[in-house]
């Protein structure tokens, strides 16, 4: 004897439920069948006894659609010569529920029995719509009603079972049958005076198993509408996977912790009888799903079997200096929470024994305040304890595994990841099984969280990472290109999903839904037709998804966006900038961002402030982090300035060389910060922050080139003014060849000073080879004494700077 149960989803309708008895077909054994209501009916009949009970009469349209849907249901199914019976049963059914609805309206009272009795309504007519289906498809069967099979005490809405006489009951009634073929309305049962009673939500999965336990069934089959339990909710988890085998106790502790796919008190019976459990997918029948089965059987590698999450619990507190040392507080809260039936789901208790936290579903938040505040009522008036403490808006996040006792680490490993994203643990429970460890948190943080550690624990060949991208025009628009390009291959060689879910440029901005990303193909397209970019708007919804690891990336030369990155990192969103204001900014700024940076556990990356994609920043960071000391920095530093002294010699006006610097893009939005020397001071003031000195901008000595004049006005003003000083560039230029020297504008650094300025440069000079856009930075230290460690290359670019953001990116990835 087998045991099969399909749920709600599997009998939505018409075509699932022919799925659903060619399943049937297909088992050869005898077997028990065990169905749900049609998906959403349970809901639906709640919502007409609660609309009914409020006195408002749009329960009778509820109804009135309810039983359109089943009628249509039994239609679709049934040929014309079978179905007058079964439509006149549905009709039957209604009226009889219109009568009991029509009651509560008039008393407007519903009692948790004539709810039981409402509810029943949903299994007892799918399931004799099933049975009238099966009998006209000649599928031989007999209709059992539950309610006189499985026996209950009076505790409607979650009645408690009689094993003792359901046993005997169902055994006896299938043994004197002599079917091999039975269908029978999962949920309902009945109390010892006939009344009808159910088994709890979801309650159809225990059905089944009574059926299974009873009968001393070789199998349970769980049907839904997913391959077996996974090891995440794949509603929230897109990479979840089934989960081959698992052991009773892992299922049981899944399920507890808000696995939906199956009704946790569904275990206990099967587990005594050692009966193997699948769980099974109706739409793709051929998929083998999972099966429950005793541990010694259960081989698993994995030592996380699963996530799960209850995503609405409130917090308790019982606090208080009375309550140390003295014995039975804890027992006189549990027991005045008992009284209500109110369920605990998780308990601590700090070594202090000044406090006891507990969780409980959040619908009994209030009942719990009243009946413990009562209960500790002289306490409370002797300022012994103080009034309970109720936090709601939280969740519980677990971890299950049978094999988590013998591995140190996994607590570790999964308050380390949560706290990398910056998800805030409230609480924390570890069962004595060590089967389970969960963590309460912010219920704002339960999908994150849950994908965070599926990542965490299951995804080592997979990681995630959100990005963010404010500035997609020169620079940006090349980093979209190479994340393009190299998307594929970080998947295939890092394992690496770089995900673009949110871009913007000044003038638009665009988002994804969760779930999806932006197609690196036709995002300008996308974009041009997205919303008016606003900064705050973008920033409050990077914050507003709480995706985990999460990058924002600022390739603009924006104040604006540069302001935002604290409260950014404050979130545990990292940020990746080729905008060198906030690195450049007073150094409180500077200091501040870095420090929360690492409160908070985010990075702050801008290796592409100095020198473009060159790894200039890195190597100075590398150099004193393995304990070596910065004595000098010499460096080349501007691109443009390279660029236009390599390319000026006279021939061509200086404004015109200019022009073409800026017409290739090297040169920053207004390139007076270039020609006047402000870029390179930033960049120097930048390198020597990093190299541990406290320096601002005022500190820094520019010997600038440019006559003041060309400062004065707008960008155009100053073309026009290079223009007229023309001679000044050209003595400039003639001064340093008629000494074989080039010009170069120099940066350098020591014994805590720093300055900039034009120098002629001779031909031994480490300088004067440099060519083009290139930037060079010499680093002299402890280690590297007398010949320098030489960084060079080009120092400007859009497709540099580009891949110097890119490689920040991926190093937030692997740091
Ligand atoms: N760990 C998990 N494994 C599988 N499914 C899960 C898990 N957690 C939550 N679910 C959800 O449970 C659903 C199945 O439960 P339910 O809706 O009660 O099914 P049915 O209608 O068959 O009774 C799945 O569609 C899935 O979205
Ligand atoms: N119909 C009941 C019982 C049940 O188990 O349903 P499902 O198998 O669809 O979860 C409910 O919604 O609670």
């Amino acid at each position: 004897m087998k045991v099969l149960k399909f749920g709600g989803s599997s009998v939505a309708n018409a075509e699932n439920i022919q799925k659903v008895v060619q399943i049937v077909k297909n088992e050869q054994q005898p077997k028990v069948v065990v169905v749900s209501a049609l998906g959403g009916v349970t809901d639906q009949l709640i919502n007409a006894g609660t609309l009914a009970e409020k006195g408002d009469e749009s329960y009778k349209e509820v109804l009135q659609a309810l039983e359109t849907k089943h009628l249509d249901t039994a239609r679709a199914l049934l040929p014309v010569t079978h179905q007058s019976s079964c439509l006149s049963m549905v009709k039957q059914h209604f009226n009889e529920l219109d009568e009991i609805c029509n009651s509560v309206f008039y008393i407007r009272e519903l009692s948790l029995r004539t709810k039981d009795r409402i509810i029943s309504f949903g299994e007892l007519l799918s399931s004799k719509i099933i049975s009238a289906f099966m009998s006209s498809a000649n599928i031989q069967h007999e209709w059992l009603d539950s309610r006189k099979l499985i026996k209950t005490n009076n505790n409607f809405g979650f009645a408690a079972v009689n094993f003792k006489d359901t046993n005997e009951i169902i055994s006896s009634t299938v043994a004197a049958s002599g079917k091999q073929a039975f269908l029978a309305p999962g949920f309902i049962a009945s109390d010892a005076n006939s009344n009808t009673t159910t088994l709890g939500r979801g309650g159809s999965d225990y059905t089944a198993a009574i059926f299974a336990a009873a009968l001393d069934a070789s199998a349970l089959e769980i049907w839904t509408d997913v391959t077996g339990m996974m090891t995440a909710d794949p509603r929230w988890v897109a990479n979840a996977k089934t989960i081959n085998r698992t052991s009773y106790q892992e299922a049981m502790e899944l399920s507890h912790f808000g696995a939906k796919v199956i009704y946790p008190p569904t275990i206990q019976p099967v587990m005594q009888k050692n009966i193997p459990t699948w769980v099974k997918n109706t739409f793709a029948p051929n998929e083998a799903g999972t099966v429950i089965e005793s541990a010694g059987e259960h081989d698993g590698s994995e030592i996380i079997t699963g996530i799960s999450s209850i995503n609405s619990v409130t917090l308790l507190s019982l606090e208080g200096s009375g309550m140390v040392g003295i014995p039975g507080f804890s027992k006189r809260l549990f027991e005045a929470l008992a009284n209500e039936k109110i369920n605990v789901i998780l308990i601590t208790q700090s070594s202090s024994e000044h406090s006891i936290c507990v969780a409980i579903n959040a619908a009994d938040a209030a009942k719990a305040k009243n009946v413990v505040d009562a209960a500790f009522e002289t306490e409370l008036n002797q300022k012994k304890v103080d009034p309970l403490k109720v936090e709601e808006g939280h969740a519980i996040i677990a971890l299950v595994g049978d094999k988590m006792k013998s591995h140190p680490g996994i607590a570790g490993k999964m308050f380390g990841a949560l706290g990398r994203n910056g998800i805030n643990i409230r609480a924390i429970a570890q069962g004595s099984s060590e089967r389970n460890i969960s963590a309460v948190i912010s219920v704002a943080d339960v999908k994150k969280g849950v994908n965070v550690l599926h990542e965490a624990f299951f995804e080592s060949v997979h990681k995630q990472l959100n990005v963010f991208i404010v500035g997609v025009g020169n620079v940006g628009g090349k980093l979209m290109e190479q994340l393009n390009q190299q998307k594929q291959f970080l998947l295939e060689h890092l394992n690496l999903q770089v995900r673009v879910t949110g871009i913007a440029n000044s003038k638009q901005m665009l988002f994804v839904d969760n779930g999806n990303e932006i197609d690196l193909r036709s995002w300008k397209e996308a974009l041009k037709n997205a919303q008016p970019m606003e900064l705050e708007r973008f920033v409050d919804t990077v914050i507003d998804k709480n995706l985990r690891n999460s990058v924002f990336v600022d390739v603009t030369a924006n104040a604006d966006v540069a302001a935002v990155y604290n409260r950014l990192l404050e979130k545990s969103i990292s940020i990746v900038a080729c905008n060198k204001i906030a690195a450049s900014s007073p150094y409180s700024n500077y200091s501040q961002l870095k420090s929360t940076a690492r409160e908070f556990n985010a990075e702050y990356r801008f290796e592409t402030n100095v020198g473009a994609g060159l790894p200039v920043i890195g190597t100075l960071n590398d150099l004193r982090r393995s304990g070596d000391q910065v004595n000098k920095i010499q460096a080349v530093l501007s691109g443009t300035l390279n660029f236009v002294f390599n390319n000026y010699d006279g021939s061509r006006p200086f404004a015109e060389v200019v022009k073409q610097a800026q017409d290739e893009g090297y040169t920053e939005p207004d390139p007076r910060l270039d020609l006047g020397g402000t870029d390179v001071m930033r960049k120097i003031m930048i390198l020597a922050r990093e190299a541990g000195e406290q320096i601002e901008m005022d500190d820094i000595t520019n010997n600038y080139f440019l006559p003041a004049s060309c400062f004065d006005g707008s960008v155009d003003d100053f073309y026009k003014e290079m223009a007229n000083q023309e001679a000044h560039f050209k003595a400039l230029y003639e001064e340093a060849a008629a000494k074989n020297c080039k010009l170069k504008f120099v940066a350098s650094f020591e014994n805590g000073k720093a300055n900039v300025g034009l120098q002629h440069i001779p031909s031994h000079s480490d300088f004067y080879h440099l060519y083009g856009k290139d930037n060079i930075v010499l680093f002299y230290t402890q280690r590297y004494t007398d010949q320098p460690l030489v960084v060079k290359g080009a120092g400007a670019g859009a497709d540099v700077t580009a891949s110097g953001v890119f490689a920040d990116i991926l190093r937030i990835a692997a740091p």
